[in-house]
């Protein structure tokens, strides 16, 4: 087995050689999540990005849900992804935070894809439909929520669809038994209950801040 630190260089050398190099748009977007200081922090690099975009066209995504949208940078990822005629539901709290991301995707010609819900996302995701039809969910808001998230998504996520919950490793602290933090304790029972959910096939990606995928029987 081969494993190496990602350094930015590499990290760097990585997304310059796949699609959806970030452009103006994305740029602009980053300096201005950027100037919001250590909550900039929260935002996705542009490989897991480009992952996003990949798994949504992998999958000819339509209807996707993300739960933590913050600056937008994700939900653009994989709105850019969806197939035509493809919709992004997205759930966060802060006007603040989407206020920006919301600028970006109408630069990058999205905004007729997404519809932003300033809500507690546990809300918003119980007031949809019970219909089995959404493709993509991409969960990435407070932790402690998490298993309530996906006990509102599972049900709703169509056969084959995908399931994607960032941050599953929490730098490594998931597996530090000194690690007893609210979080820590909540992403630990909340990856048991992937694994011991008989309704996905499930796999943990080391890479990033660990990001499960989970595709629905
Ligand atoms: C890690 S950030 C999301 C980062 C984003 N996916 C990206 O890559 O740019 C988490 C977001 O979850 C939002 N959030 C926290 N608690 C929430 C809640 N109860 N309901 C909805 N959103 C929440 C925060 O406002 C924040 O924008």
């Amino acid at each position: 087995m081969r494993s190496f630190p990602v350094t930015d260089e590499i990290r760097s050398y990585a997304v310059t050689h796949g699609s959806w190099r970030p452009d103006p748009v994305v740029h602009e977007l980053k300096v201005q999540t950027a100037e919001l200081g250590d909550a900039a922090g929260m935002q996705i690099g542009d490989d897991q990005g480009q992952l996003l975009t990949m798994l949504a066209r992998l999958i000819g995504a339509r209807r996707a849900v993300e739960v933590g949208t913050f600056t937008g940078y994700s939900s653009l990822c994989i709105a850019r992804g969806l197939a035509e005629g493809g919709s992004l539901l997205c759930c966060d709290v802060s006007v603040e935070w989407t206020a920006i991301g919301q600028r970006a995707w109408a630069a990058a010609g999205l905004a007729d894809r997404i519809d932003l819900r300033i809500a507690p996302a546990i809300d918003t995701l119980r007031s949809l439909p019970a219909a089995q039809d959404v493709d993509l969910v991409f969960i990435d808001a407070d932790k402690p929520s998490y298993a309530a998230y996906w006990a509102e998504l599972v049900p709703r996520v169509r056969p084959g669809g995908l399931l994607l919950a960032d941050n599953v490793l929490w730098s490594g602290r998931i597996t530090d038994p000194e690690a007893a933090d609210a979080d820590t304790t909540a992403l630990r029972a909340f990856n048991d209950v992937v694994a011991s959910d008989a309704r996905v096939e499930a796999v943990v990606l080391t890479a990033f801040d660990g990001l499960t995928i989970a595709r629905r029987r």
